[in-house]
């Protein structure tokens, strides 16, 4: 089974406006309440593609109770455990630029973080664990490297779509696959990463720390991955681009819905860059259809050593 995780799901409050001025009262038009958060993003497109999931995680209030609705009826099942606080209601303004307002996770205690313990204590070995979005820093980071150390212990693959320090103390435990953008890329090793050449150098140093798939995704630019036997590059389908958010959620679930099928690294990143991109030309998350429809356009080749900055 594949689980996802969201410490910090959200509700996406999502609207397309022509102008956008800030400090000034603007009419939305088009409104849609899509439920976020980026390991339930990656559970509705896994689920879109075929591969049946549990969304983990903690929801709560009338936001909470939405979500949960939400999921279920697209088939999405969900074991999320019950918190006091409203689940958080994320902005996202569409006009000429995507500007968006987070707000915080909720505050959990130990009961609650003891609960989600017991449920990945019971994952079974082939599992999949998928621990996406933001980490409150209230949740101390042993909990995380804990989970992470269930994950090796039991034999399921750990996933890791988040940033900051959690990221990089996780990434210790030699996750299966760890999805940073290109600035998160840059995070981990302090430095501003500014092309392809200097993201597939920082790539193979996290390979060669025991990351088994980095894969670097570079928006418009497309993506690359890197293992100990490969060093790929993906150029991202051209389209009309209508909603980024989620696409990098859209490429983690491509890439482990199609692995979960073949365990073909390279076909898998295929297709992950093909399912963010279809996300990208979505106003929601992307279809199958869509994700079919603009994978024959997706370009991978090889990364040659010459090209990887030194
Ligand atoms: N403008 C675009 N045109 C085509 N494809 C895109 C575009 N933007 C994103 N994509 C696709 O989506 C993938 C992930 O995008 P991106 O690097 O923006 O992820 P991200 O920063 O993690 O996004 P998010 O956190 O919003 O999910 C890219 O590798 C690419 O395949
Ligand atoms: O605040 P976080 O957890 O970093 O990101 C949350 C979020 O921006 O990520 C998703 C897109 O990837 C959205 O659904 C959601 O609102």
């Amino acid at each position: 089974m594949i689980y996802t995780c969201t410490i910090t799901p959200s509700l996406d409050y999502t609207t397309y406006l022509p102008d956008f001025t800030a400090g000034k009262l603007n009419r939305t038009g088009e409104v849609y309440y899509y439920p976020g958060g980026k390991g339930i993003n990656v559970s509705r497109v896994l689920k879109r593609l075929g591969a049946d999931n549990i969304a983990l995680g903690f929801t709560g209030g009338f936001t909470g109770h939405y979500i949960e609705e939400f999921l279920k009826k697209e088939g999405v099942a969900t074991d999320f455990i019950e918190t006091d606080e409203i689940t958080r209601i994320n902005v996202k303004i569409k006009s000429a630029q995507e500007t968006e307002l987070n707000g915080p996770g909720p505050e959990l205690d130990a009961v609650q973080l003891n609960e989600l313990a017991d449920k990945a204590g019971k994952m079974q070995k082939g599992d999949w664990l998928v621990l996406a979005g933001s980490l409150p820093d209230s949740i101390p980071e042993s909990f995380f490297m804990d989970l992470a150390e269930t994950c090796r212990r039991l034999g399921v693959k750990f996933v890791l779509d988040t940033s900051g320090p959690a990221l990089a103390n996780l990434i210790q435990n030699g996750p299966f696959l760890i999805k940073p953008n290109q600035e998160e890329l840059g995070e981990l090793f302090g430095r501003h990463i500014t092309d392809m050449a200097e993201a597939a150098f920082y790539a193979k140093k996290l390979v060669h720390s025991g990351v088994q798939h980095v894969v670097v995704s570079m928006g418009g630019d497309g993506a690359l991955l890197a293992t100990s036997e490969l060093l790929l590059q993906a150029k991202a389908p051209k389209g009309k681009v209508i909603n980024t958010v989620g696409a990098g959620d859209s490429l983690v679930s491509g890439f482990i819905a199609s692995y979960a099928m073949d365990a073909d690294a390279e076909k898998a990143f295929r297709y992950g860059v093909a399912s963010g991109s279809a996300t990208a030309f979505s106003p929601d998350l992307c279809t199958k259809d869509k994700v079919d429809a603009v994978l024959e356009f997706v370009e991978v080749y090889p990364i040659k050593e010459e090209d990887v900055a030194k």
